[in-house]
C-alpha cells in the first residue's frame, strides 16, 4: 500500500485536495479546468493540440494520473516526484504536487518542449503581455516619480511595499500615504527591519530574491532590486526565476526580458531605472538563474547542493509570493502560531518572505493576530487581502 498522500510530514498534515469545497479543492476542480479553456481561447491550436488538451481535461477531471510520455523533457524526474501517486486521483495526492505536474502536463499537452513549430510558445503569454500593456503597470511606474521626492526611509519603506503588494497582482507601488495606510492592517506580520539591518550591516552584500509572477509583480522586485544597488544595501544581485512557463504567470527570462523593455520604454524615472537594470546585468552585478528545482513540487527544504550553495552565499534571500512561501514552510496545514524561524531553520542563510495570503498554508502569527483574523470570519488565508513579511536572521 502506498503511504496516505497527506500523512503528516514532521507535525502537520500535508495539504491534499480531497475535502469539497476546501481551497486547494477548488484549484483542482474549477481552476484547472478553466485554465484550459482560457488557453484553448488565446491560441490557434491544432487538432493534435485540441486533443491533448481535451485528454489532460479528462484526465484532471474524471480520471487518474498518468505519467509522462517516454523521452518527456523531465520525464525521469516526475516519475520519481510522483511515485506512489500515479494511478490515483488527482484530488488525493498532496496539492502541491498535483498543481505543478498539471503545469507540466499543460506544456506537455501544447508541445512546449517538443522540437517544431510551438515549441518554447508559453501558452500564457498573450495573459502577460495584456497585463504588461495596462493601465496598472503603467500608473505603477509613472508613480516612481514621487518617490524620489520622499525621505530616504520612506523610499526605502516604499519600493518593499511594492514588491510584497506586487504579489497582489494590484497595487504596486503607488505609493499614495492614503493606500499604504490602507493596507498597513493588513500586513499581519512585518519583520521588515530584519531586511535592512541585515542589507545594512555589510559593504560587500549579495542578495538572492526568488522570484514569483511577471508583469505588475516582477516590476517591483526588479525596482527593489535596483534600489538595492543603488542605495549601496546589495553590491550583487541574483534574481532566481523559472526555467519555463508555470503556475500561469511565474516570471521566465523571456519575462524578464519583456519587463525590462516596459520599464525602460516609460518616461520618467522607470526610464532610468530600467537603463541602470540593464546595466548592472551587462556588467554582473545582476545575475538570472533559472534553475531547474524552482520548478519542483517539492519543498525548499529539498533543495539540491549547488542551489543550496548558492543561497548559502547570499547575505539576504527574498522569497517573493505564495507558492515560493509554501515550498519555504512546506506545503503542510501547520498551526498558524508554528514559528517561522523553526520552519526554515534549514535554510543555508538568512531568509525574509514577503507574501501576500493565497493559501491555507500560514505560520509565525502570534495568537492575539491569529484569534483577531479568525474573529472577522473572511477567508484571510486565501483572499489576497492579508499579507506578511516574515524574516529569520
Ligand atoms: O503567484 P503566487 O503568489 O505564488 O500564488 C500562487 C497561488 O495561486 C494558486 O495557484 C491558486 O490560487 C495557489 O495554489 C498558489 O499558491
Amino acid at each position: 500500500m502506498p503511504e496516505a498522500a497527506n500523512a503528516p510530514e514532521h507535525g502537520a498534515p500535508v495539504i491534499t485536495s480531497e475535502t469539497p469545497g476546501s481551497f486547494a479543492w477548488s484549484v483542482l476542480d474549477k481552476r484547472h479546468p478553466a485554465l484550459i479553456q482560457q488557453v484553448r481561447d488565446a491560441f490557434p491550436y491544432t487538432p493534435e493540440q485540441h486533443q491533448a488538451l481535451d485528454a489532460l481535461l479528462e484526465e484532471i477531471t474524471d480520471g487518474v494520473i498518468e505519467p509522462l510520455p517516454v523521452g518527456a523533457h523531465g520525464e525521469r524526474e516526475w516519475a520519481e516526484w510522483g511515485k506512489g501517486y500515479f494511478g490515483r486521483s488527482w484530488f488525493e495526492v498532496p496539492f502541491l504536487w498535483a498543481e505543478s505536474y498539471f503545469y507540466r502536463k499543460l506544456l506537455q499537452a501544447v508541445g512546449y518542449f517538443e522540437p517544431g513549430p510551438w515549441q518554447g510558445i508559453d501558452p500564457f503569454a498573450p495573459f502577460k503581455r495584456a497585463e504588461l500593456r495596462g493601465s496598472a503597470v503603467a500608473e505603477e511606474l509613472a508613480a516612481l516619480d514621487d518617490l524620489a521626492d520622499l525621505p530616504p526611509d520612506d523610499q526605502d519603506r516604499a519600493v518593499l511595499l511594492g514588491a510584497l503588494w506586487g504579489n497582489r497582482a494590484d497595487l504596486g507601488f503607488r505609493i499614495s500615504s492614503g493606500e499604504v495606510e490602507e493596507n498597513a492592517g493588513n500586513l499581519v506580520v512585518d519583520d521588515s527591519a530584519q531586511l535592512w539591518d541585515r542589507l545594512g550591516s555589510s559593504s560587500l552584500a549579495t542578495v538572492c530574491l526568488v522570484a514569483d509572477n511577471s508583469g505588475s509583480e516582477l516590476i517591483p522586485d526588479l525596482i527593489l532590486i535596483d534600489h538595492l544597488l543603488q542605495t549601496g544595501r546589495a553590491t550583487h544581485a541574483v534574481l532566481h526565476i523559472k526555467p519555463y512557463p508555470y503556475y500561469v504567470s511565474d516570471a521566465t527570462t523571456a519575462d524578464v526580458i519583456d519587463c525590462l523593455r516596459r520599464i525602460a520604454e516609460a518616461p520618467g524615472r522607470a526610464r532610468q531605472i530600467g537603463g541602470r537594470l540593464r546595466d548592472a546585468m551587462g556588467s554582473g552585478r545582476l545575475d538570472v538563474r533559472a534553475h531547474s528545482f524552482s520548478c519542483a513540487p517539492l519543498p525548499y527544504a529539498k533543495m539540491p547542493v549547488d542551489l543550496r550553495a548558492d543561497f548559502e552565499q547570499a547575505t539576504l534571500t527574498i522569497f517573493k509570493g505564495d507558492l515560493n512561501y509554501r515550498r519555504l514552510v512546506g506545503d503542510q496545514l501547520w498551526p498558524a502560531t508554528t514559528s517561522f524561524t523553526d520552519r526554515t531553520v534549514y535554510f543555508p542563510g538568512p531568509v525574509i518572505a514577503l507574501r501576500t495570503l493565497k493559501s491555507d498554508v500560514i505560520v509565525g502569527l502570534d495568537a492575539q493576530t491569529l484569534a483577531a483574523l479568525e474573529a472577522t470570519g473572511e477567508a484571510w488565508r486565501t483572499s489576497g487581502t492579508h499579507a506578511v513579511i516574515q524574516g529569520r536572521p
